[in-house]
């Protein structure tokens, strides 16, 4: 082959890290796939906008069809993001028989079943890897790596966005606005950040991987969701105080067939290897029943980390075409999904109760507790200043979670219980 000629949606944050890529490494692009690669038309949407890299303006186009069906493109990456619209571009694309990268985990996350399953029809390949955990190659290391092992847990911080909020407000106590503004100048965060700090762009990642790693057809609705937003000082000056770091976690886990994936911020020991994961970094941990442990860490946000993942794609593709065996890749999942319960979801709890403090106050409370058999593993009282109320500070050992959410239930009933003023799952404790 001459070239392989791309085509791009899209030339903002990763967009561009991909331009960058393919002219800096053209020499390694070359050697691994025997043709050069070049960049045929880029879709933007403002034709006038400064760009991070320089090419020529004839390159731009606002049409899509420009791109998506361009007889000469071979390959489109998609990075524009977006859904509906988006999905529309890629069907046709892929209808087009043109091969197609996406970083896309909204798109993936929805319509990844149907649009890989148009790819396969159309003998195109459609891969994703800079979808989840930006430069960490943890698809390929799912479907590739680990393929032969039974994978039951993944622990991850999959969102670069609020590690790095959350790493900012506990080591340099900043304020939350700030810090996410930051993250949105450095080009972490999404188009819209609500989907980063309440939590759904990591559940869309932890969907993508629970359908690899499991092998089943997770939905995004399958994800219990609770986002950083609501996280305060207080909150993680008790968590230090007690010897955890918080982090938004996904956890994905597989016990008996069934199944439970969900994104919470979770209070890790000091000690746990993802405790100390910082910044924009992300890390996923995977538990298979051959391999045992093996943890995956790199940049998850960014221009060149993901763009790396999107290029590699590409290359991917390239050698697929050169053995002509596109379009062969996607399995189909093996099991049927089976969720777990809430009767069979077990875990540790922070909470944080404000009381009156008073004589049976506590008692009162422990009794909940110990009705539904939830011991507890650590206690702070403190009396609050210039009040009659208390600040009590449980850690719980590991509960249902339809015990927990009984109990909370009946602590928002109680007299003597002011409010119940956080909870937060609590992971690591002994192994990991
Ligand atoms: N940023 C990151 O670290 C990561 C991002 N991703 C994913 O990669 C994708 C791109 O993200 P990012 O580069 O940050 O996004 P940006 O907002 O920086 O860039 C989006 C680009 O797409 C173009 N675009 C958007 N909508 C349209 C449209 N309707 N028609 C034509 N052009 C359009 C924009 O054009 P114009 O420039 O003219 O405005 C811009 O060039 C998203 O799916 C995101 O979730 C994945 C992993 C990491
Ligand atoms: N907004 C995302 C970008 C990468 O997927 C993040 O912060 O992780
Ligand atoms: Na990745």
């Amino acid at each position: 082959m001459e070239a392989i000629h791309v085509g791009l949606l899209g030339l903002g944050t990763v967009g561009s890290g991909v331009v960058k890529i393919i002219e800096d490494h053209q020499d390694k692009l070359m050697h691994q796939v025997g043709c050069p690669v070049k960049v045929k038309k880029v879709l933007v949407k403002n034709m006038d906008k400064e760009r991070q890299v320089h090419l020529e303006k004839e390159i731009f186009t606002t049409n899509v069809d420009d791109v998506i069906k361009n007889p000469d493109i071979d390959v489109v990456i998609e990075v524009m993001g977006g859904v509906e619209e988006t999905r529309q571009h890629l069907i046709e694309a892929l209808q087009a028989k043109k091969h197609v990268v996406t970083a896309n985990k909204d798109l993936m996350a929805v319509y990844g079943t149907e649009l890989l399953s148009i790819a396969t029809e159309n003998g195109c390949d459609l891969f994703y890897e800079a979808s989840v955990a930006g430069g960490i190659p943890i698809l390929r290391s799912l479907v590739d790596g680990l393929a032969s092992d039974r994978i039951t847990k993944m622990m991850g911080i999959v969102n670069g966005t609020t590690n790095f909020i959350l790493t900012k407000m506990t080591k340099l106590g900043s304020a939350y606005d700030e810090v996410l503004k930051e993250a949105q100048d450095l080009g972490y965060a999404e188009a819209d950040p609500t989907s980063d700090v309440e939590g759904l762009d990591a559940a869309r990642k932890m969907a993508i991987l629970a359908r690899l790693g499991f092998s089943m057809h997770v939905d995004l609705d399958d994800v219990k969701v609770k986002g950083i937003s609501s996280v305060t000082d207080d909150d993680i000056g008790y968590s230090k105080r007690l010897g955890y770091t918080m982090k938004l976690i996904g956890i994905a886990q597989r016990e008996n067939g069934k199944i439970e994936v969900a994104v919470e911020p979770t209070l890790l020991p000091e000690s746990h290897p993802l405790a100390a994961v910082n910044d924009e970094y992300n890390a996923v941990y995977v538990y298979g029943e051959a391999v045992g442990e093996t943890m995956f860490y790199g940049p998850g946000a960014g221009s060149l980390p993901t763009a790396t993942s999107v290029v590699s794609d590409l290359v991917g593709i390239m050698k697929n075409m050169r053995l002509d065996v596109n379009g062969r890749s996607a399995v189909a999942p093996q099991f049927e999904k089976q969720l777990k319960s809430p009767e069979h979801i077990y875990a540790q709890h922070f909470l944080r109760i404000t009381a009156k403090d008073q004589v049976g106050a506590f008692s009162n409370i422990t009794s909940l507790f110990s009705e539904r058999g939830v011991s507890f593993e650590k206690i702070l009282q403190l009396p609050i200043k210039n009040s009659n109320l208390a600040e009590i500070v449980i850690v719980t050992h590991k509960a249902a979670q339809s015990d927990f959410e009984e109990i909370l239930q009946h602590l928002n009933d109680l007299e003597v219980v002011e409010e119940v003023k956080s909870t937060y799952r609590v992971e690591g404790n002994g192994s990991i």
